[in-house]
């Protein structure tokens, strides 16, 4: 039997609020951010991490430009200590970046903490108790006052305490923990005592922080929550309201975004989203969604591949390849529309403009990406990429015709392999098919002599044989469509033609690509040479290789 059975849950209530103006808010502004990777994160990991990976962390959270770093919970164990110690006494720290911490409002637990901040010169004291219904009344078994008692008994001890070390500059920031769960009149009741034990100043705002502990309905009505919160909070201009989502329910990012509509200051956050259960808000994520809208995140994010080396070595937690922004496939396209979307947008997009491309979001060179990776092929790809690869690897510009007839060879290569084919082999594929120059026929030597009906002489090697070629006409390619219609004995018509540079400077390479019909039938040639003449008429050979090589038989079996 499956105890599957949603009628036990409830649903969320809703917030009474029916003039919220955080609908009609744009974010065009970053928030305050502080990372949270070596307290929440941490807290988080199947195996905390030692001194030695804080260390590398918080050195990687300083370079992307954080300024307020919760670094972690001194009190709860040795090593977190030990690590606030050695950022302290080692001078660590930059003039620019306040550390904060984060502790239970207990006093053995604040007496600890204080003592792990000795002679820093900024710090913020992080103390939260848990406020929601379900905790007051079955975590705690406490009444609503006892519950405010614990915090403002608390932030008092807090307070005693710094004003014991005048020379450390000191904030307060205070959790109602479990906010979501919490009824807001309650929320407000307990952070209005809070601001009034603490007594902040315009200089020097106390933080209070309202954390989706656990996300536990849509974003839209945790916007409500904060919006209402910050209309009721006494005080408001002493405050700086800050947020710290969870993604229970996959939404901590929209919550996060949502939630600064609504009026928020300041976002706590993890790099890509380490922390409990499901995780914290990504910061990463949040601060892209602010740089793709034209808006300056205040984070240095170009990085990314230092960034996910740190993390991961640090975290034990590989990155997802399609975690937004940075997972290794979000800047790849296999399916062929986006593919031919991407290619055509990416060689219309000029510097002086806006980022304009179809599928991609931001630019992946941004991010330290290259084109590359974009377009990778496989058995759902088209002739988009196909032409990408090949015009992206190998400087080759097939005509649109040309396209179709190499994905499709491209796409039975994949479907008989069953896999993605490599760049490489995409090439091998064309070149297997067009440029098998020993078995075609091609050009040993050659000479045009320019009148007003030019004469070629081509001397011409096909399947080990050599045989000279004189023709007649206007071009050199008229010249040996001539040669070659009376030696076939037949009429060849020229249906495509294109050809192009595929190098620069001395090694400079022509390639031609043409379609032609003898009699009935199509063929198709591709020629490379060093110039262009001799890439015409050489793709004029390939194309015309079977025919000459059915000729051959036929006069053998004569
Ligand atoms: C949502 C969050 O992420 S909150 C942060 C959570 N992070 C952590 O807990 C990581 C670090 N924590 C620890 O290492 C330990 O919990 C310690 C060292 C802080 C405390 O250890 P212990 O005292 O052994 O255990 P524990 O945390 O379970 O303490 C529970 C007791 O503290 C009380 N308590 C819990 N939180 C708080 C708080 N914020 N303020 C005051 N009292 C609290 C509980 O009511 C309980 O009281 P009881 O013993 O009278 O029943
Ligand atoms: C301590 C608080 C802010 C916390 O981590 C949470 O509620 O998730």
């Amino acid at each position: 039997m499956s105890n599957f059975d949603h009628t036990k849950y409830r649903p969320f209530t809703p917030v009474r609020l029916t003039d919220r103006q955080w609908p009609d808010r744009t974010l065009d502004q970053a928030p305050i951010w502080c990372s949270v990777d070596l307290r929440d994160g941490n807290q988080a990991l199947v195996d905390p991490m030692t001194v030695a990976q804080k260390k590398r962390l918080f050195a990687l959270l300083v370079k992307i430009g954080f300024k307020q770093i919760e670094v972690g919970f001194p009190a709860a164990s040795q090593p977190d200590f030990d690590f606030v110690r050695e950022l302290i006494e080692e001078n660590l720290i930059p003039d620019d970046v306040t550390i904060q911490v984060l502790t239970q409002a207990r006093e053995h637990l604040i007496d600890r903490t204080i003592e792990a901040l000795q002679g820093a010169k900024k710090a913020i004291i992080h103390v939260y108790n848990s406020t929601s219904t379900v905790q007051r009344e079955r975590v705690f078994r406490m009444s609503r006052a006892e519950i405010i008692a614990i915090a403002v008994e608390g932030v008092k001890m807090v307070k005693e305490r710094v004003a014991q070390h005048p020379d450390t500059d000191w904030r307060l920031e205070y959790s109602p923990e479990s906010f979501t769960g919490t009824e807001l009149d309650f929320a407000v009741e307990i952070c209005d005592a809070v601001v009034q034990a603490w007594g902040p100043t315009p200089e020097k705002k106390i933080i209070l922080n309202l954390p989706a502990t656990v996300e536990m309905s849509t974003p839209n009505v945790f916007a409500d929550q904060i919006e209402w919160f910050c209309r009721h909070i006494q005080q408001r201009e002493l405050i700086e309201i800050s947020l710290h989502t969870h993604n229970d329910r996959g939404c901590g990012i929209a919550a996060a975004e949502l939630g600064l509509m609504a009026g928020a200051d300041r976002v706590e956050g993890t790099l890509m989203g380490n922390g409990e259960r499901t995780g914290n808000m990504d910061v990463i994520t949040l601060a892209m969604n602010f740089y793709s809208q034209g808006v300056d995140p205040q984070l240095y994010l170009a990085e990314v591949d230092e960034i996910i080396e740190v993390v991961e070595a640090c975290t034990q937690i590989p990155t997802h390849p399609r975690h937004p922004y940075i997972g290794e496939l979000v800047y790849t396209a296999f399916s062929g529309s986006h593919q031919d979307a991407i290619k055509k947008c990416l060689s219309q997009q000029s510097a002086e403009e806006g980022w304009q491309v179809a599928y991609l979001p931001i630019d992946p060179q941004d991010l330290g990406r290259s084109y590359e990776a974009v377009i990778r092929i496989n058995s759902q790809s088209g002739k988009g990429g196909v032409a990408y690869v090949l015009e992206a690897d190998y400087g080759l510009q097939l005509p649109r015709w040309l396209q179709i007839e190499v994905a499709r060879a491209v796409q039975a290569k994949t479907e008989a392999l069953a896999r993605e084919l490599k760049r490489e082999e995409i090439w091998q594929t064309f070149a297997e098919q067009y440029l098998a120059t020993e078995q075609q026929a091609h050009l040993i030597s050659y000479k045009l002599e320019r009148s007003d009906r030019d004469q070629l002489e081509a001397v011409i090697q096909h399947q080990g044989e050599h045989f000279t070629l004189k023709g007649e006409g206007k071009g050199a390619l008229h010249t040996l469509t001539q040669a070659l219609s009376k030696r076939l004995g037949q009429a060849i018509e020229i249906s495509e033609f294109s050809e192009h540079a595929l190098t620069q400077g001395s090694a400079a390479q022509a390639v031609t690509y043409i379609q032609l019909s003898l009699g009935e039938t199509r063929f198709v040639g591709v020629a490379i040479s060093e110039d262009t003449v001799a890439a015409n008429l050489n793709a004029v050979l390939a194309a015309l290789s079977p025919a000459l090589a059915q000729q051959r038989e036929l006069v053998a079996a004569d």
